[in-house]
């Protein structure tokens, strides 16, 4: 499997480093990974560096090869920013029709209307394929920004804070729709989260950023540790299996004032 490689990265705002001599050098397809970290720690900016949207100083790889950036973002990113760019006055289905389109080839009007609809059926989305990107919820527009993102089949899906409007049902089935979907496409999908039972629960990898810096990289249960939610979150925190044996994180107090 190929995998994204993160080399010598450093990232500036004008004169300010936010992203300091970053090195990730194995982050794989097929295998979903968290971005976790404090407010501040440099997630957004990470993704953006990669995804192409800010400048910066190292090696990005993608299978061996420098990830190329003719005029702009390459073609084998999709990126979900934080914020979602205000709606305009389309449909959801057209939305995500011009998202695919921009990828697409060798397929008619017809084939891609499936795929779309398909997707938007999985997302539990098509009953709003008709209504207007306007008329939508947050966390509605946050399904058809996920269904914009996945419908350009990327090698790498970068996708930040994508749960922030899901309810926990949606938030569950959304994770495990990523899960199947970076496994079968061997995509790497890279997702910034601060729910750390949610890294825990649905992901293989995780990183994590303290200011700028990566100070953890692995399997979440090796990561997840009592003294990196204290060193990075400043909070006192036990990772207990709940009665499925899955590992949780419960948090009795605070270490230290928020950074
Ligand atoms: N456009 C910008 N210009 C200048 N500084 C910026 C800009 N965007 C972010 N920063 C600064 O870079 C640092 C990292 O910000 P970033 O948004 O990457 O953090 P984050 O980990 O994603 O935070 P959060 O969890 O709060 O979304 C912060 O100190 C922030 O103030």
């Amino acid at each position: 499997m190929p995998s994204l490689s993160l080399h010598q990265l450093h990232v500036r705002y004008g004169r300010r480093e936010v992203i300091h001599d970053l090195n990730a050098p194995r982050i794989e397809a097929g295998k979903v990974t968290a971005l976790l970290g404090p407010n501040g720690s440099g997630k957004s900016t990470l993704l953006k560096a990669v995804a192409g949207l800010a400048s910066a100083d190292g090696r990005i790889e993608f299978d061996g090869h420098a990830l190329r950036r003719q005029n702009g973002p390459s073609r084998q990113v999709a990126y979900l920013p934080q914020t979602l760019p205000p709606a305009v006055r389309l449909r959801v289905l057209e939305s995500v029709l011009v998202a695919r389109q921009a990828t697409a080839t060798g397929l008619g009007q017809s084939g891609r209307e499936q795929d779309v609809l398909a997707l938007l059926e999985r997302l539990g989305i098509a009953h709003l394929a008709l209504c207007f990107l306007d008329q939508l919820s947050g966390g509605q527009r946050q399904l058809v920004g996920i269904a914009q993102a996945l419908v350009r089949e990327p090698a790498i899906l970068l996708l930040d804070e994508p749960l922030s409007a899901l309810d926990l049902n949606h938030q569950f089935h959304v994770m495990e729709l990523l899960r199947q979907e970076t496994r079968r496409r061997g995509m790497v999908t890279v997702v910034v989260l601060h729910d750390i039972n949610v890294a825990l629960r649905h992901t293989d990898h995780v990183l994590v950023l303290q200011a700028g810096r990566l100070v953890a990289d692995g399997v979440p249960a090796a990561v997840v540790t009592p003294a990196i939610l204290a060193e990075v979150y400043g909070v006192q925190g036990r990772v207990e299996a709940c009665s499925h044996g899955q590992a949780m994180v419960m948090v009795d107090g605070l270490v230290a004032a928020p950074v």
